[in-house]
């Protein structure tokens, strides 16, 4: 592994970081926080600041969803066409400022370029896809078994909504929601994550020069999440609570939602298996894992956790992995050499190591990897761990980094066993060329989604979510709208009686 060296910001970089709108965007105006506050957002490559932004408090949330209420029944009657042509306009706009929106994720995140500009690419998409479903959000029209009385169904936007969004995938996160909540005729508050809320800053600007009327969109961000946020969940005039984040953090709010009995769509933290069969292509087996793993640094919910592996094919695997693993170059992410970016912060980077030291400690053995490394920025060295006994901390918690902790099985049932060991159930990936199999896999594990002999399966037409603790409701396909919308049954005389 080689860490290539941090750099100071271009011009190309300063430029951009010099368009981002800093302040809170409340009724269609980026304004200053009422407090005065700011916060810094930093490079994670370097630990140095990129932009000093508006930090809102209690007073800057409640003014945003007065904003969002204010205009909710004006937006909900707007012709579906309208709302589809401003998410098709941005999907346009995002997409021509492509380069734009993938640099300034690195900036603020850290993930290579190439990556970046794959996260653009998908969070787009989001815009595309429910520009199209805005325009087919059907209701039914029918008479009661008794012939009596006609029942007409239609699908409503459920109102003013609160989306919170995570730091890792800045862009994708925030137009999972933000299209379905516009397609379904909601008016929203959103509140990105601290540690990378640029990328939803630039998105909102493209929003408003898409189209947008004002209010319809507001963005607050803050360091103080909960005592911005608190207050929304509690005000009866908040109809919905979209979170993507930790599940602790989920857990928290949905208690809190409960008070106004609130919709909440809660997509949460991962722990997934990676499961190796016996007859695998291994070569297939090993490119899977790379993505899997590796994809965002390691730093997303859908990233194999845990690599669990028939023991004959085990050593194979384990040492091509490996290889690898270990040749991968690290840098910061704007470097074309570099394939790996740094870790979002030093208590993230703390928190993987922790769980490494600990495996070791439990009789693990590092093949490749297991240490920091060196210089600055919040860097961690790819890692593969083997010999990782059942029953270790690294394979019940989100390891969220580049380490693959690996563990054999003697058969499918001791595989699904330990597929199933977890609190979580967002992902999992098998790799078996006995398409039976793999399908009675996805019969036997406790998940939300599944890739069979595929490493990464996010798509905007696939319906994403979780069992378990991972969360409940889906974004994204044809579901992802429908997190946005309630349906209303009118009753009446069947005419033909009267
Ligand atoms: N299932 C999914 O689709 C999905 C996608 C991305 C990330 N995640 C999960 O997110 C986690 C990583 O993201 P994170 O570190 O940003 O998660 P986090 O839970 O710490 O924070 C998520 C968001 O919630 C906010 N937040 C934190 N405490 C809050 C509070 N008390 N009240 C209101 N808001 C609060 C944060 O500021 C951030 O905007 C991982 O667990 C990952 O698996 C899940
Ligand atoms: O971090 C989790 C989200 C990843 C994805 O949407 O593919």
């Amino acid at each position: 592994m080689t860490v290539t060296a941090a750099t100071e910001l271009t011009e190309r970089e300063s430029a951009l970081l010099a368009s981002v709108p800093t302040g809170l965007l409340i009724n269609g105006q980026w304004r200053s926080a009422a407090s005065g506050k700011t916060f810094s957002v930093e490079d994670p490559s370097t630990g140095n600041v990129l932009l000093e932004i508006a930090d809102a408090g209690a007073e800057d949330g409640a003014a945003a969803l007065d904003a969002a209420v204010a205009v909710q029944e004006e937006w909900a009657a707007t012709a579906p066409r309208v709302r589809a042509e401003i998410l098709r306009r941005a999907f346009d706009m995002v997409t021509a400022r492509a380069e734009d929106f993938a640099l300034l994720m690195t900036l603020e995140m850290g993930k290579p370029l190439a990556e970046a500009r794959g996260e653009v690419a998908y969070g787009a998409e989001f815009l595309r896809w429910f520009s199209e479903e805005a325009v087919r959000s059907f209701g039914r029209y029918s008479t009661n078994p008794e012939g009596t009385a006609q029942i007409l169904v239609q699908k409503k936007p459920v109102g003013p909504c609160l989306l919170i969004t995570p730091w890792n995938f800045p862009l994708a996160m925030a137009t999972r929601k933000i299209a379905p909540a516009i397609a379904a005729g909601c008016t929203m508050v959103l509140k990105p994550a601290n540690l990378t809320p640029l990328t939803s800053h630039l998105f909102a600007q493209v929003m408003i020069e898409a189209g947008l009327p004002a209010g319809v969109l507001n963005v607050v961000s803050t360091t103080t999440a909960g005592q911005v946020t608190g207050p929304l969940i509690q005000d009866t005039r908040l109809r919905k609570l979209s979170f993507t984040g930790s599940t602790p953090v989920g857990r928290r709010l949905l208690a809190d939602a409960s008070t106004n009995v609130l919709r909440t769509s809660m997509e949460l933290g991962g722990n997934a298996p990676f499961l190796v069969f016996e007859d695998a292509d291994i070569e297939a087996a090993v490119d899977g894992a790379m993505a899997a793993k590796l994809r965002n640094m390691g730093e997303a919910c859908t990233a194999a956790n845990r690599f669990l592996v028939h023991e004959s094919v085990a050593d194979e695997f384990a040492t091509k992995f490996a290889a690898k693993m270990g040749a991968m170059t690290t840098g910061r992410g704007t470097d074309p050499a570099t394939k790996l970016g740094p870790l979002i912060d030093g208590k993230s980077r703390d928190k993987v190591h922790s769980l490494v030291t600990d495996a070791l400690a439990d009789g693990a053995r590092a093949i490749t990897g297991g240490a920091h490394a060196e210089g600055p920025g919040y860097f961690y060295q790819p890692t593969v761990l083997q010999g990782v006994e059942p029953g270790s901390r690294i394979l019940s918690e989100e390891i969220f980094g580049p380490v693959a902790p690996i563990v054999t099985f003697k058969n499918e049932d001791e595989a699904v066993a330990l597929a199933n060991d977890t609190e979580y159930g967002l992902v999992a990936y098998v790799f078996t060329k006995d398409h039976n199999r793999g399908l009675r896999m996805a019969n036997r594990i406790e998940t939300g989604m599944m890739g069979l002999n595929a490493g990464v399966i996010s798509n905007a037409a696939a319906p994403f979510g979780g069992v378990k603790q991972s969360g409940m409701g889906r974004e994204g396909s044809i579901e992802g709208i429908a997190e946005y919308q309630y349906t209303q049954y009118i009753g009446f005389p069947n005419p033909n009686n009267a």
